[in-house]
């Protein structure tokens, strides 16, 4: 039998201690690694923007991206089994967070600003790299941000959860390019399961998505 399907349960929890310990470890970088990958992260993100909205020549292109797969192999010599984990500024955003994390060149990134009490807020500016319709936040990007702000409010219950159901209503386009808001409170608790409302708004403050979730503790 393999050490992780032994039948021993004080055992077994050990093994858990141990494997959790090592992988907490191995996705635990230095401070010195967090703030320059931060910087890292920033400067591909201004990477990703110049790369939908350039105009240069094919030449020019294909010299730029034989750099950048340089530029990926040396990043690529020492790698981890997964993205890091912890929070650096103490209130439990994840640094490689595809919404929030500052590490992560795919996450806008959306700072989320948990409130006392079950809530949460956020004010961000997505650019062209997000567009759906012409010159509109794609809606599947909406509700990435919304289900991440949902979730950080039902945490800041005391009430966290996997998103069990997502319901989005798309009121009106979201622009993008512009400074844009958004909010979470929990609306009720019942066992396991945490409902929340969020809105994103324009800066006209008119409301152009809401969405409800609902939150499950997971049994184990
Ligand atoms: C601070 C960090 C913020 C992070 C925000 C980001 C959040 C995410 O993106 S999470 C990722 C997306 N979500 C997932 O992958 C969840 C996948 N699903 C699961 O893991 C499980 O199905 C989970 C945890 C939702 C429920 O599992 P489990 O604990 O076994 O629930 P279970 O015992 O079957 O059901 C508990 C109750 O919830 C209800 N329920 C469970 N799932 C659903 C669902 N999808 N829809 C409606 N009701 C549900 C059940 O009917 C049951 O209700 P009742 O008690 O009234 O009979």
């Amino acid at each position: 039998m393999s050490e992780a399907g032994t039948a021993d349960p004080t055992r077994r929890n050990r093994i858990h201690e141990v494997w959790d310990r090592r992988i907490l470890a191995e996705r635990t970088l230095a401070d010195d690694q967090v703030a320059a990958l931060a910087d890292l992260a920033g400067r591909v993100r201004a990477l990703t923007d110049a790369v939908v909205h350039t105009r240069v020549p094919a030449d020019e292109i294909a010299a730029v991206s034989a750099e950048v797969a340089a530029l990926t192999d040396r990043l690529s010599a020492v790698r981890g089994e997964a993205p890091p984990i912890g929070s650096h500024d103490g209130t439990g955003r994840a640094l490689a967070s595809p919404v929030s994390g500052p590490l992560n060149p795919i996450a806008p990134p959306v700072d989320i600003e948990p409130l006392p009490g079950g809530g949460a807020r956020a004010a961000f500016t997505l650019g062209g790299v997000y567009e759906g319709p012409p010159t509109f936040v794609h809606g599947g990007v909406s509700a990435m941000i919304l289900d991440q702000l949902l979730g950080v409010a039902a945490a800041a219950n005391g009430t966290p959860g996997m998103t069990a159901t997502l319901d989005l209503r798309y009121r009106r386009p979201t622009p993008y390019g512009v400074r844009l808001t958004a909010e979470a409170r929990v609306a009720r608790v019942e066992g396991r399961k945490t409902w929340v409302d969020a809105s994103i708004a324009a800066p006209d403050g008119r409301t152009t998505v809401e969405a409800t979730a609902m939150f499950v503790m997971p049994a184990r």
